[in-house]
């Protein structure tokens, strides 16, 4: 370690840590900087030729001192350890802010208070999870991937891994529920894993600066990922395989020691180990939650950043520090980039991306045919990044072939400064400021965007029989959905109707808490039958296990939003249905959404037969039966809330009386049973008895079994279709009795025999129609 002293006293530093700053600390004596054994030192022949010495008139060196530093109550502190003889020796020095400021990542990183290194983690990858073995991974995400049963990589996974390990910046475009938040998460993990592994733990008291930053564009997508990405630093006993010990926890405590196949450790020896902070922390920074409580985490030091643009462009501008560690990151990522100029975040998540911006012309390279080359592969290295400069992951299930034509070829044009901001997704990306002279772009998307274990369907229908469609659907074929609907007023009617029939149905909007977002989100993955209504806020990236169905009760506006709602079933190869409700007038949407997707539609936008989603089936004479439920349903929701107005309004008008200190009318002022105020007493009873009456009608209709036509539920083994045969399969279907119990999309019509019948009977009532005129006409 040497120092050098300048004629104010300021100390010119190095930072790395030596051998000698892993040895345990020994009892210390505080002394000034005066008290070092400074020696005379020639100065360097260079030091006035620009190169930050200037104006020194001594060097003096010591040697055999380490600096750290440490928060104290009065600010940051250097402790200057001094070595050899009986001890080690303290001395204090103030770090102005200004020091702080101007320090890289790197240098900040480094300082650490430091006792010993972490201990060291084995996974005998080879044998356990052979698929996995070439990337050599940190043996802490071997241990999570084999705990969670991941013994093969998604195909995104084996195709981008090898890529952003070796410091390429990549463009990945995968289908939905395809592992791509690992696919981003697993390398930037393994890279800041194998960092602080391989030097000394982490002092709590030094603020560490964000390595990575991911940014998400809503809250509940930013959430997820932060919790998925700390699932991967939980500790793993890898003996305990199968159980997935200590999958999905929110939280990462100290990475634990363990070989390859080693028992787990017992809690009490666990508990006994040392604490200290995580060695790599992940946060989540989104809006609706405690600002104050999220600036504290990032003070505590945070390495994985997971945002929603607009809570962190909040916390940056009035955080110096933070926005300094923006301009030094490790890893970006946008996930769900093209989402994110949708949600009204343009302008911040723009601003976040300057700060990414590289500051010198210097750091650019500039191929000469940056600009020329057309669809050519470029002439240059195709390395990825220098060592340790900003690596760029954009991850998304739709990113549209030219936009990733124009993103390579492209690259390499460094964003002018006062360039004016984008209003398009072509124009955002284009403004990344990739490191890498050409960023690789992996495309798998499937043809026609269509997962391949997904099953559409749809139903045309008038707009005013889209609540029976669903409810029919909701009976029919039980399971986990989500319902999108387009505006946050139709969730707020639909919801009391579904309550009303006794269907457990949740809302998730922008318009609600996110306490009750996330609230509601937990109450629905818990539930395996229940509804969650959504608006396009629960489109993008939401990993909510096994969502059987999605239904679109209207048509979405664009094809990435089907492709995204869609996302949200069919997930890691699991089945999924979903289900397009279309309104005539929505019929041109629908043919405009399979146009853009890139299935076949002819000249005057009809679609091909073979490539038109199958209708769903139904039974008509069941879904008049539903009818009358839903009118019942929708007689009791209009009382209600006739009620309800009637009570906000009395209230409003006697708080409002009270503040301006008037005497109300003793009708409207009395609760009493007084006889002013006997005709709203009145009103309000004969409300409440209706609303009772109808509630009970409502209740017996819904006692009474829904009967398929044909069939007897008195005599089970007679009728046209015995249920007696449906009970002995177990086919017996519990809310509609006659009825198979199937699966929704096994009973699918395709589109072609439809369509092929309906030709074929207009054919025969032409020939009819020919013959006919052919008799008469002899
Ligand atoms: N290698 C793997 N093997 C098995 N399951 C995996 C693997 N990688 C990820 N998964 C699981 O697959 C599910 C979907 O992953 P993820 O949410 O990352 O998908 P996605 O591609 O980001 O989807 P979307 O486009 O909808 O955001 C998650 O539950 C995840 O845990």
């Amino acid at each position: 370690m040497t120092m050098a002293l300048s004629e104010k006293g300021g100390l010119k530093r190095k930072t790395k840590p030596s051998a000698s700053s892993i040895a345990k600390r020994v009892k210390t004596k505080h002394v000034t900087a005066d008290d070092l054994q400074w020696k005379k030192t020639a100065k360097p022949r260079e030091a006035d030729l620009g190169t930050g010495l200037e104006g020194f008139l001594d060097l003096e060196e010591v040697d055999d001192v380490d600096v750290v530093y440490e928060e104290t109550e009065s600010g940051k502190v250097a402790r200057f350890k001094v070595k050899g003889g009986q001890g080690q020796t303290e001395v204090e020095e103030d770090v102005s802010p200004q020091v702080k400021a101007g320090e890289s990542s790197e240098a900040q990183v480094e300082k650490m208070d430091v006792d010993a290194l972490p201990e060291p983690i084995t996974f005998d990858c080879k044998t356990l999870l052979p698929s996995w073995d070439t990337f050599h991974l940190h043996p802490q995400l071997g241990r999570t991937l084999y705990a969670k049963k991941f013994t093969d990589p998604t195909p995104i996974q084996a195709q981008t891994l090898p890529l952003a390990l070796k410091g390429k910046d990549v463009v990945g475009v995968a289908e939905t529920g395809s592992g791509k938040t690992l696919a981003y998460g697993l390398p930037i993990l393994h890279q800041l894993l194998t960092e602080v592994y391989s030097r000394p733990i982490p002092s709590s008291k030094v603020r560490r600066p964000v390595r990575a930053l991911i940014l998400a564009p809503t809250r509940e997508l930013a959430l997820q990922v932060s919790s998925h990405l700390n699932a991967c630093l939980t500790p793993v006993d890898v003996e305990e395989q199968g159980t997935a010990k200590g999958e999905d926890q929110a939280s990462n405590k100290s990475q634990s020691k363990g070989k390859g196949k080693a028992k787990a450790q017992p809690a009490d020896e666990e508990s006994n180990k040392p604490k200290h902070p995580p060695l790599v922390s992940v946060a989540a920074i989104v809006g609706g939650m405690s600002a104050q409580k999220q600036r504290r985490i990032l003070s505590r030091g945070v390495d994985i950043l997971v945002a929603t643009p607009g809570r962190l462009w909040d916390i940056i501008q009035e955080d110096d520090e933070l926005a300094t560690q923006i301009e030094n990151l490790r890893f970006l990522v946008l996930d769900e980039a093209d989402r994110m100029i949708e949600t009204g975040h343009y302008a911040e998540l723009d601003n976040i991306l300057r700060l990414t911006l590289r500051k010198s012309e210097d750091e650019v390279i500039e191929p000469e045919n940056a600009l020329g080359a057309e669809d050519g592969e470029p002439e240059d290295s195709k390395e990825g990044v220098r060592a340790g400069e900003l690596q760029t992951f954009v991850f998304s299930a739709t990113l549209s072939k030219d936009l990733q034509r124009n993103l390579k070829k492209r690259s390499r044009r460094r964003p002018r400064k006062n360039e004016k901001p984008a209003s398009t997704l072509d124009d955002l990306l284009l403004r990344l400021d990739f490191r890498d002279p050409e960023p690789a772009v992996v495309d798998i998307s499937p043809a026609g965007s269509v997962v391949a274990t997904l099953t559409e369907s749809k139903i045309e229908c008038l707009t005013t029989d889209k609540d029976a469609y669903l409810y029919y659907f909701l009976l029919r074929y039980p399971g986990r959905t989500l319902v999108f609907l387009s505006a946050i007023d139709g969730i707020r009617r639909l919801l009391p109707l579904l309550e009303l029939l006794g269907i457990h149905a949740f809302p998730l909007h922008s318009q609600l808490e996110q306490r009750q977002r996330l609230k509601n989100l937990d109450r629905f993955k818990s539930m395996p039958g229940a509804v969650l209504l959504a608006t396009d806020i629960a489109a993008r990236g939401l990993d909510i296990p096994a969502v059987d169905h999605v239904v679109h009760y209207q048509a979405p506006r664009t094809a990435d939003a089907y492709v995204h709602r869609n996302g949200r079933t069919a997930r890691a190869m699991r089945r999924g249905f979903s289900l397009l409700m279309c309104a005539p007038d929505e019929r041109k949407i629908v043919r405009a959404l399979m146009h853009s997707l890139g299935r076949h539609v002819d000249v005057d936008l009809t679609v091909a037969e073979e490539e038109e989603i199958p209708e769903m089936p139904v039974e008509l004479y069941m879904l008049d039966k539903l009818k009358a439920r839903l009118q019942l349903a929708r007689e009791i929701d209009a009382v209600q809330h006739k009620v309800k107005k009637e009570n906000h309004e009395r209230n409003w008008l006697k708080e409002a009386a009270e503040a301006m200190e008037i005497e109300l009318d003793s009708d409207l002022a009395s609760d009493d049973d007084g006889a002013a105020d006997a005709p709203s007493k009145q009103k309000r009873k004969a409300l409440a008895a209706k609303t009772a009456a109808l509630k009970a009608e409502l209740k017996a209709m819904l006692a009474q079994p829904l009967v398929a036509r044909g069939v007897s539920t008195r005599y089970i083994t007679s009728g046209v279709h015995s249920i007696a045969d449906d009970l002995i399969t177990g086919e017996y279907h519990e809310n509609m009795v006659g009825l198979k119990k199937v699966e929704a999309g096994t009973d699918l019509v395709p589109a072609k025999t439809r369509k092929q019948k309906a030709k074929a009977k207009a054919r025969a009532k032409e020939e009819e129609q020919e013959e006919w005129g052919g008799i008469g006409s002899q």
